[in-house]
């Protein structure tokens, strides 16, 4: 993979970061490579996230995932970090098996998507790192029922991926359900290259140790500067342009197989970043649609953000016809890849043009290796980022508030957030 931040320069950018903070930026980006090595030396909470090539087993997830072969259909029910890796995956590059991901609880929708599956050739991956999460568990009933009403035993249908304990857990026992385990030290949006973003892969017959290599290459680089490690140039330069005023990041992948991978990325650096006040916004955006829309803001807007492009250099293509409609000729004979990538480089040159800082991110193609070697790289750099923010990337306590408020509103607990809803300021304008 390949970074290039000379877009957010101070000498191309406004904001932008003088090339003399990014080498003072340097020795910080050493000391805290030095702190990532040595958590994960120790299998330190959230920095054991960056042993998974080594430590994940390849065989395992298959061999769960074996008995499933005659299904066509995923469900995999999870939210968060227990769905985005596993999509992100299996939207990119799933050919054979549909796979749908079950994070959300809106009634209407999983209703129509249960009427339209054939619940027969469906297999359930229940994903919970926790084993409590209420639109997980939720959804989970919902649709044992739908199993149990279209005559599908959903207990020869359904393997559950979770911690050592929990509801999930002992449902698991319960029905004796095929088990993987969420490994301990893992947060769930650090899991796309465990067992929680595999196993889905696995089961739409994706090369799982492709992409564990892709990974296992990065964190073999990892290197105590940022000018050898594109994973630690990306961080630091988002850090260095946050706290230069650009605090909104969009994400902006050109390959419309990686628009799941910039809602992973949102989610990723949200809840890793978001706290003490400090982190930057993600925005979700896909080259070249959103051209079309946002791009009017990016370059003209305020300059409170940061563009970053993704691209694969490399991408199956399909040629333009030729034709004779006039002024349409200079498309016949390029193609469709053409394009795309004319209009990468015309937005990046635009942004630049307009001083708004961008970065360019190249992987060699969107494959398994490409993937592993992408989701790993936003890892690293998240982690160090967070190391420079000095901030505890791996927790979550502002998500834990809402979860704990809903589940008092639904009698599943006494919790002094649920209270507060009772608390709201209302103007109602009708
Ligand atoms: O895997 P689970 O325990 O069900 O958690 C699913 C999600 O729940 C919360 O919203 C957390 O903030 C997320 O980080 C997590 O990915």
């Amino acid at each position: 993979m390949k970074v290039d931040i000379g877009n957010a320069l101070a000498s191309e950018a406004t904001p932008g970061v003088p090339e003399g903070a990014l080498d003072r930026l340097d020795r910080r980006v050493a000391d805290a490579h030095d702190t990532i090595a040595a958590g994960r030396a120790a299998s330190t909470h959230g920095y054991e996230s960056l042993n998974l090539p080594s430590t994940v087993d390849p065989e395992a997830i298959r061999a769960a995932v074996a008995p499933f072969d005659d299904c066509d259909t995923l469900l995999n029910v999870g939210i968060g970090g227990s769905a985005l890796g596993a999509a992100t995956l299996t939207d990119a590059l799933a050919d054979d098996v549909e796979a749908y991901y079950l994070d959300n609880v809106d009634p209407e929708w999983i209703e129509d998507l249960l009427s339209e599956i054939d619940l027969e050739s469906t297999a359930v991956n229940v994903v919970s790192r926790s084993g409590t999460t209420a639109e997980t568990l939720a959804n989970f009933l919902v649709v044992r029922e739908a199993m149990d009403d279209a005559g599908v035993d959903w207990t020869e249908r359904t393997w559950v991926t979770t911690g050592e304990a929990g509801n999930l857990r002992n449902l698991a026992d319960q029905h004796d359900l095929p088990a993987l385990d969420v490994p301990d030290g893992v947060p769930g949006r650090f899991s796309a290259l465990s067992t929680v973003g595999l196993a889905a892969a696995a089961f739409a017959d994706l090369d799982i140790e492709a992409v564990l290599a892709g990974a296992g290459e990065v964190a073999d680089d990892l290197s105590g500067s940022l000018y050898d490690t594109p994973a630690y140039a990306y961080g630091a330069i988002t850090y260095a342009l946050d706290v230069r005023g650009a605090g909104v990041n969009a994400m902006m992948p050109y390959a419309e197989s990686l628009e799941t991978f910039a809602e992973w990325y949102a989610q990723l650096s949200a809840e890793s970043l978001g706290k003490d006040g400090l982190g930057q916004t993600p925005v979700r955006a896909l080259g070249a649609t959103d051209q079309h829309s946002q791009l009017q803001l990016y370059r003209a807007g305020p300059h409170d953000k940061m563009v970053t492009l993704v691209r694969p250099e490399e991408r199956a293509d399909r040629a333009i016809p030729e034709t004779d409609l006039e002024g349409l000729s200079y498309l016949g004979g390029s193609t469709l890849g053409d394009l795309l990538d004319a209009e990468f480089e015309a937005t990046e040159a635009s942004l630049a043009q307009a001083d708004l800082p961008n970065v360019r991110i190249e992987i060699d193609e969107v494959d398994e290796r490409g993937l592993g070697e992408l989701l790993y790289s936003m890892e690293a750099a998240t982690i160090l980022a967070g190391e420079l923010y000095d901030v505890d990337t791996f927790v979550q306590p502002a998500v834990e508030w809402g979860k704990k408020a809903a589940r008092g509103l639904l009698g599943g607990g006494e919790f002094e957030e649920a209270d507060a809803v009772d608390q709201k300021t209302e103007l109602v304008v009708e």
